[in-house]
């Protein structure tokens, strides 16, 4: 099998972790690094690739098999647009754009060039995720009925010093973090339809917010409650429980995720299922049986990377599409309408 050279285009925060996955694989090799400064010139010949100033440079003087872009969202559209047009299959980071408009625009400039482009929500290769669906898609917990989630967490004061932009209007946590969980909750529970929300940033006291309280309407009826929070000293969120990201302290006993049906309920990711004794019907009176499930844990970057070498080599499409990622920002966007409105805030869906 050929070795395929991807290309890293913007090495920050999450941009050296798609580097390190790269060079940790065996399937692929960097081909570049593209930064606006020379500050990662050591890197990249650490690496011993080219460094390039801007994504044109090198698109004039290479054709990689695959490119990351790992850069601020602002870049995201038109960065990705000038890849689909030289015709190289992209990894794009979430958000998929920085609105709902700009992202339109991109997925209509997939369907027009068929190159393929995968969204960088990473948790949609966890193998956690993988299981909860496969337990949720198997019927035993009956019909879904309600789910209630957490993502709190406390970000240091530093996070805020290192960059402004993160103190102003969008770049709290509805965007930056929810969008994540909004991803999550799709795969598990199906289309979000309808949501209310209430934002406070009575700690800090920036004009971002800091705490968000929501309520969801899925498709299918169910009903879901969410708390969203980065000045929380609180160890249930996604990376403090699932312990896939390494660089987070680690809860494994703490849930972020329980979902309830009408046979049984399931919490996340500690893989608790309690269910009714087949044969019963379901009472408070009666006990529930318990099975834990367990799982092998993997990198969910790693199993991204080798997801997207297999959309390169067009042995599969994105696992999370163009379309994929709009419908998680409209959720997102429909979060802080319902913020700023205090109005109950319809969704629509695009389709594939
Ligand atoms: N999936 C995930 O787990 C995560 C995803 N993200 C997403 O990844 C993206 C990057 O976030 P993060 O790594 O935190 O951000 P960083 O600011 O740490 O990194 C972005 C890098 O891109 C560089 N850059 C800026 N403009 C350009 C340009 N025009 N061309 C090439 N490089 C450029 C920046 O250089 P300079 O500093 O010199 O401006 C910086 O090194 C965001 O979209 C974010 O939402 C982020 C974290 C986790
Ligand atoms: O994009 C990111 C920002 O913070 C998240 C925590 O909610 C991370 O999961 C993610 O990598």
């Amino acid at each position: 099998m050929t070795v395929l050279k991807i290309a890293v285009v913007g090495a920050g925060l999450i941009g050296k972790a798609h580097i390190q996955t790269i060079v940790n694989s065996s399937e692929c090799c960097l081909a570049a690094i593209v930064e606006p400064s020379d500050s990662v010139g050591e890197l990249a010949a650490q690496h011993g690739v080219p460094h390039f100033l801007c994504l044109q440079d090198l698109l004039d003087a290479a054709h990689p098999d695959g490119l990351i872009l790992a850069t601020p969202n602002q870049f995201h559209v038109s960065q990705a647009g000038f890849c689909l047009n030289a015709g190289i299959p992209t990894l794009l980071e979430k958000p998929v754009a920085i609105n709902c408009e700009e992202g339109l625009q991109l997925a209509a400039q997939v369907r027009r060039t068929g190159i393929p482009l995968l969204v960088g929500h990473h948790r949609a290769h966890s193998a956690i995720m993988a299981r909860a669906c496969a337990i949720v898609a198997s019927g035993q917990l009956g019909q879904l009925v309600s789910m209630m989630g957490s993502a709190q967490f406390p970000k240091p004061a530093d996070y805020f010093l290192e960059a402004l932009w993160r103190s102003q209007a969008g770049g709290g946590p509805i965007l930056i973090n929810m969008i994540h969980e909004v991803h999550n909750l799709r795969m598990l529970m199906g289309e979000i339809t309808h949501v209310q929300a209430m934002s406070s940033s009575v700690v800090r006291g920036m004009p971002v917010e800091e705490t968000v309280s929501m309520s969801l309407r899925f498709a299918s009826g169910a009903l879901g409650t969410f708390l969203l929070s980065d000045v929380a000293a609180s160890s249930h969120s996604w990376e403090q429980t699932s312990g896939e990201n390494p660089a987070y302290a680690r809860y494994p006993d703490n849930d972020c995720y329980f979902i309830a049906g009408t046979r049984g309920s399931l919490s996340i990711p500690t893989m608790r299922i309690r269910r009714c004794i087949e044969g019963q019907n379901a009472s408070w009176w009666d006990p529930l049986e318990q099975e834990i499930v367990t799982l092998d844990s993997i990198d969910p970057l790693m199993s991204q990377l080798a997801h997207f070498l297999q959309v390169i080599r067009g042995k599969v499409s994105p696992a999370v599409s163009v379309v994929d990622g709009l419908n998680n920002l409209r959720v997102v966007e429909a979060i802080a309408q319902a913020v700023q409105t205090g109005a109950l805030v319809e969704l629509e869906q695009t389709h594939d």
